[in-house]
């Protein structure tokens, strides 16, 4: 589904500017957030898919104690072998044990990856709906308009489809640590002090590790509005809608080089990191190997001089390479994981996110409009420190009367229309519903009672009928319904005449759910032209026509002449009898509401009936004097030319 005119003009905002850099958070925060993204990464596991998490559990267990085993094993052999003293049927089992561990083993590496299949799917959906269930909780637009909070979203994403990697590098870390202490009790007892140092030269990976992972994690932080950014611009290089704009103007090799300009800062970070990974890793397995050849030497000695069996010598070395390969896989995952739960943090914060508008302590379900709508010293602007945008709005539309606001561009008149459907909440003032502050009132349960067009209507890439449909899902299916709202907004007989009439797909980029054959011409869809996006847009705002607040915001932006007479005559048919504000700049259209108010500075400037407002002489009439005499001159032109 595309994200409509909407987002693609929008763009993704910038640096994030919540002033939470992870460099800067304390150990001790650190540490929480670790453990609050693993608990989250393991709880999401289980809820997702608790077989497969079973089934991988217990091949952590054979995976981890098959190769001490064997290794116990094969000594047992080996010193029989060297001793003489053996019957030939216990060594027999003893190999035969073997065998049958190296079977488990295999068996267990393929049913693993089986199950490492399972989490992955299951842990990505579920994490990637929770996520955006989230998201989609948010009942304002304020969270939404944040860069700090999207750059939250898109690592958030990520980091969901990594909920599998967190497990996957948690059970890893459990194998290890099993192995390890098969190993190492094995070593103990050939040599507390040889023991002692192979541990104290893994401590220093360890930590290497840890820091490198943290490192990491910052750095994905760092380079969040980067990524989001280039994403961006990939978007409207591949866009058909940004494509006339972007060519038209020869803007492709612009965005291109942004692109990657912002690719190369995001690769000169990981590059740094890389480096000092490598400079690190090198040491770190030079010192590794300088601590296993030592043992061996060691070893050697002692068993020339008698003093270990050969079987210890096999033990030896078995436990040296397991040891190594354990310790090494075990930091490596402790540090993948250190850094997955780090990122995973991400997700927590997204999906624990608060509503941005705060829920009514005590909600009260709106009622049926009786008396109407009320703004009273209203003040609004979009942050903190923003410039005001309405400052001190008083107004009032009686229940059954039509509010016109008109206004120059930028004087909040959309922002009016955005704070009566609670997308954002005043800072200052009230806006009454019958009497009930909004803010009593959830948002969800108010909105169910207001019908809106807004001024940048979105374009889904769904059918004809799907677009109109989603205005009332519960009438989603009725066709009779969707056909009447869309004569209404003077859209039937376009729609009706496409190829495959109301389930044409009104987009050229997917095909339909239901399209057997893709090369069917009919199922490729259409691209309908601005004013007839505008008409669907309207018409979906219609299958809610009997609610109890209808809100126009430039209904007729893009429309022909003639639709904008058939849809005003409709919409003015509609509007009577109903409560409905009405934000156009075509003054000839609002003339008839029952009251006009004007916008400027942020307050009502003026307000009354057309006639009224004429009368006064103010900036209503100067701006109403000007449409017509631009109309009067066409008219003269078209003299002229008759
Ligand atoms: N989401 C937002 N975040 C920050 N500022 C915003 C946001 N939306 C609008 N504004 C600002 O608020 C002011 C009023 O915008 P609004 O869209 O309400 O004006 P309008 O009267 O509807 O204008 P127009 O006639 O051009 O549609 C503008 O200065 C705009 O830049």
């Amino acid at each position: 589904m595309s994200t409509g005119r909407g987002t693609s003009r929008r763009g993704t905002g910038g640096r994030g500017t919540d002033g939470r850099g992870t460099g800067k958070v304390k150990l001790a925060d650190r540490t929480k957030e670790f453990a609050r993204g693993l608990t989250a990464a393991l709880a999401l596991t289980v809820r997702a898919c608790p077989g497969a998490l079973a089934v991988r559990i217990a091949t952590v267990l054979i995976a981890g104690i098959a190769p001490v085993a064997a290794s116990w094993l094969l000594k047992y052999v080996v010193d029989n072998l060297a001793d003489g003293g053996f019957r030939t049927a216990d060594l027999t089992w003893a190999a035969a044990g073997i065998g049958l561990l190296t079977v488990l083993l295999a068996a267990s590496a393929a049913v693993s990856a089986y199950a490492d299949g399972r989490i992955r799917r299951a842990t990505s959906t579920q994490a990637q709906t929770e996520l955006l269930t989230a998201v989609n909780r948010l009942s304002g637009l304020s969270k939404l308009e944040q860069p700090a909070f999207q750059n939250r979203v898109q690592l958030g994403i990520q980091s969901a489809q990594g909920a599998e990697r967190l497990v996957g590098a948690v059970l890893q870390c459990a194998q290890n640590v099993l192995t390890l202490a098969g190993f190492l009790g094995s070593l103990l007892l050939i040599s507390p002090v040889l023991t002692g140092i192979l541990v104290a030269a893994a401590v220093p990976a360890l930590f290497a590790q840890l820091a490198n992972s943290r490192h990491r994690a910052d750095m994905f932080w760092r380079t969040s509005s980067l990524a989001r950014r280039q994403i961006f611009y990939r978007g409207i290089l591949t866009d058909p809608q940004a494509a006339k704009e972007i060519r038209l103007y020869g803007l492709g090799g612009y965005f291109a080089r942004r692109m990657r300009s912002d690719l190369d800062g995001i690769n000169r970070q990981e590059e740094q990191l890389d480096r000092r990974l490598a400079v690190y890793e090198t040491g770190l397995a030079v010192l590794g190997a300088l601590v296993s050849t030592g043992a061996l030497v060691w070893a050697v000695h002692k068993a020339a001089s008698g003093a270990l069996s050969a079987g210890d010598v096999s033990l030896l070395v078995a436990a040296l390479a397991g040891m190594q390969a354990a310790l090494a896989a075990l930091v490596g995952c402790i540090a993948q994981g250190h850094q997955t739960a780090l990122m995973f943090g991400h997700y927590v914060h997204v999906t624990q996110v608060r509503d941005d508008l705060p829920a009514p302590a005590a909600p009260v379900a709106p009622p049926p409009l009786a008396r109407g709508l009320e703004l009273r010293d209203v003040w609004f602007r979009y942050s903190e420190d923003g410039p005001w945008i309405l400052r001190g709005v008083d107004l009032a539309v009686p229940h059954g009367g039509s509010l016109a606001v008109v206004g120059l561009n930028g004087a909040g008149k959309s922002t009016l229309v955005k704070l009566v459907c609670r997308l954002y909440d005043p800072q200052r003032g009230s806006i009454t519903w019958d009497g009930v502050d909004l803010r009593d009132i959830p948002a969800d349960e108010l909105r169910q009672r207001i019908s809106v067009v807004f001024q940048d209507p979105m374009e889904y890439d769904l059918s004809a009928a799907e677009n109109i449909g989603l205005g009332d899902l519960d009438a989603f299916d009725d066709h009779e319904r969707i056909r009447a709202a869309a004569a209404d907004a003077d859209v039937h007989d376009v729609l009706a005449g496409l190829p495959r009439g109301y389930d044409t797909m009104l987009s050229r980029m997917f095909f339909p759910d239901d399209l057997d054959d893709p090369d069917d011409p009919g199922g490729s869809g259409v691209q309908l032209s601005g004013g007839q996006w505008q008409r669907v847009a309207l018409a979906r705002a219609l299958m809610r026509s009997g609610r109890d607040l209808m809100i126009l915001d430039e209904p007729s932006t893009g429309l022909d002449a003639v639709a904008e007479r058939h849809v005003h005559d409709r919409l003015a048919e509609l509007r009577r009898g109903a409560t409905s504000i009405l934000v156009s700049h075509r003054l000839n259209s609002v003339r008839a509401a029952d009251s006009i108010v004007v916008i400027a500075d942020g307050v009502v400037r003026e307000s009354g009936t057309h006639d009224e407002l004429m009368a006064a002489g103010g900036s209503y009439a100067e701006l109403f004097r000007l449409q017509a005499e631009g109309y009067a001159q066409s008219e003269g032109y078209e003299e002229a030319v008759r």
